[in-house]
């Protein structure tokens, strides 16, 4: 498998591929640096004048819960086997994901033994400009000691930041068979919006996965937190829905290649096969063409405008990959009869493919102007303090 790109807030920067999220740079200054760190070398702050404001994206739950080894996995293409060797998160670890156009954020990897309400620990700063939390349950544990600090998590998030999306991993389901699993998944539910509704906090919403870095419902959980991040998922989905309508397809999704989390999809429901179909197609094209493709690309990726595949399947349903951008792919289920008619499919594509890059363009005007602003801002306060400093 080929590398994907995971920029360091003070190395290369997609900075125009970001998505339009508050992010106070300022309060970042609350962490020391021995605070904020990872090993992947990611330190620093964002540039006060790029402008780009990624959401964050917290990971927090007990120790030896699985939030490093889920980054590592979706992010870092690990093997899940490699995980065992994990060592303990001790600092807070902060990582830049710019892996597309549309899918770009900050994922904060929280040590497990941290006592994140220490006064030294400045909370409201950190849920001030989240997105989503993630909280990581042990499913294979007793998770009386995860809920009560699910609990105490939330609802201290919640007053400073009523935005933010809770987002709860039942983790580690591979130990355990279905039936097993439904019945955890529905102890767990029933206990957390029990002691929110004690708390008089019922309006808080909790969503449940049962997720496991040992088959694709890592990538599927991910991919739902990741999309309601993303304020142009409405219009994606509709564009989609009038391709796959005038196409005579299926079903049909957009994926980022490299972190296999796809960030929209048609209206008809989803299911895991059809999903894990796509991630084996996308991991077949990209290993095909890392071996037999284009040697010296020097980006990593071995995927350009070029990219495509078709599988026929043996229940007389055709896969269908298109590049759409450089790091999006269009991966649709079309029925034999249906693809007889692949000329209109590709017309078609290619106006759904114009469509993106309008929505793109668009993000990028916003980008740019504020970008603008906070230039314009910076200079005011660099000049009132010049004039301070004279006036000394
Ligand atoms: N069976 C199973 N084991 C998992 C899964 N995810 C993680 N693990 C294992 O859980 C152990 C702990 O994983 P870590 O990712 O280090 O946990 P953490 O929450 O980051 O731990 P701290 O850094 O101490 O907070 C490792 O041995 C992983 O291999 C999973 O989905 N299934």
């Amino acid at each position: 498998m080929s590398g994907h790109k995971v920029s360091a807030v003070s190395g290369e920067e997609e900075e125009d591929e970001a998505l339009g999220y508050y992010d106070d740079e300022d309060d970042l200054e609350a962490f020391s640096e021995s605070e904020l760190g990872c090993e992947d070398g990611v330190l620093g702050f964002n540039d006060p004048l790029s402008g780009e404001v990624k959401p964050r994206i917290l990971l927090m739950g007990l120790r030896r819960s699985g939030k490093s080894s889920i980054q590592k996995v979706v992010f870092h293409k690990m093997s899940p086997n490699e995980t065992l060797f994990l060592e303990s998160t001790n600092k807070i670890c902060r990582e830049d994901v710019s892996s597309s156009s549309f899918v770009s954020f900050q994922i904060w990897d929280f040590p497990g033994q941290i006592d994140f309400f220490d006064p030294t620990f400045d909370y409201e700063m950190i849920f001030r400009g989240t997105g989503a939390l993630i909280f990581v349950i042990d499913s294979q544990d007793d998770y009386v000691e995860a809920l009560r600090r699910l609990h105490l998590t939330v609802t201290r998030a919640y007053k400073v930041n009523p935005d933010i999306n809770f987002e709860i991993f039942i983790h580690k389901v591979d130990g355990l068979s279905d039936d097993h699993k439904i019945e955890k998944q529905r102890d767990i539910h029933k206990r957390a919006n029990d002691d929110l509704a004690d708390a008089g906090l019922e309006q808080i919403h909790l969503s449940f996965y049962l997720t496991s870095i040992y088959d694709h419902s890592i990538f599927e959980a991910f991919s739902k937190v990741v999309q309601k991040l993303i304020p142009q998922l409405p219009t994606l989905e509709n564009l989609l829905n009038i391709f796959i309508s005038n196409s005579g397809i299926e079903k049909a999704f957009l994926f980022d290649v490299v972190s296999k989390i796809y960030i929209a999809t048609d209206s008809s429901p989803v299911d895991m096969q059809t999903y894990e179909l796509c991630c084996d197609m996308i991991d077949v094209v990209i290993d095909i063409s890392c071996i037999y493709g284009v040697t010296d690309s020097g980006a990593g990726l071995p995927y350009d405008e070029e990219s495509m595949a078709i599988i026929h399947l043996n229940n007389t349903t055709v896969m269908y990959l298109k590049e759409v951008t450089k790091f999006l792919a269009m991966v649709c289920f079309v029925r034999r009869e249906s693809f007889e008619r692949k000329g209109l499919i590709d017309y078609n594509f290619h106006c759904f493919k114009n469509a993106i890059q309008e929505v793109f363009d668009v993000r990028v005007k916003v980008q740019q102007n504020r970008k603008l602003l906070s230039q314009r801002r910076w200079s005011k306060l660099s000049m009132t303090n010049g004039v301070t400093n004279n006036s000394n």
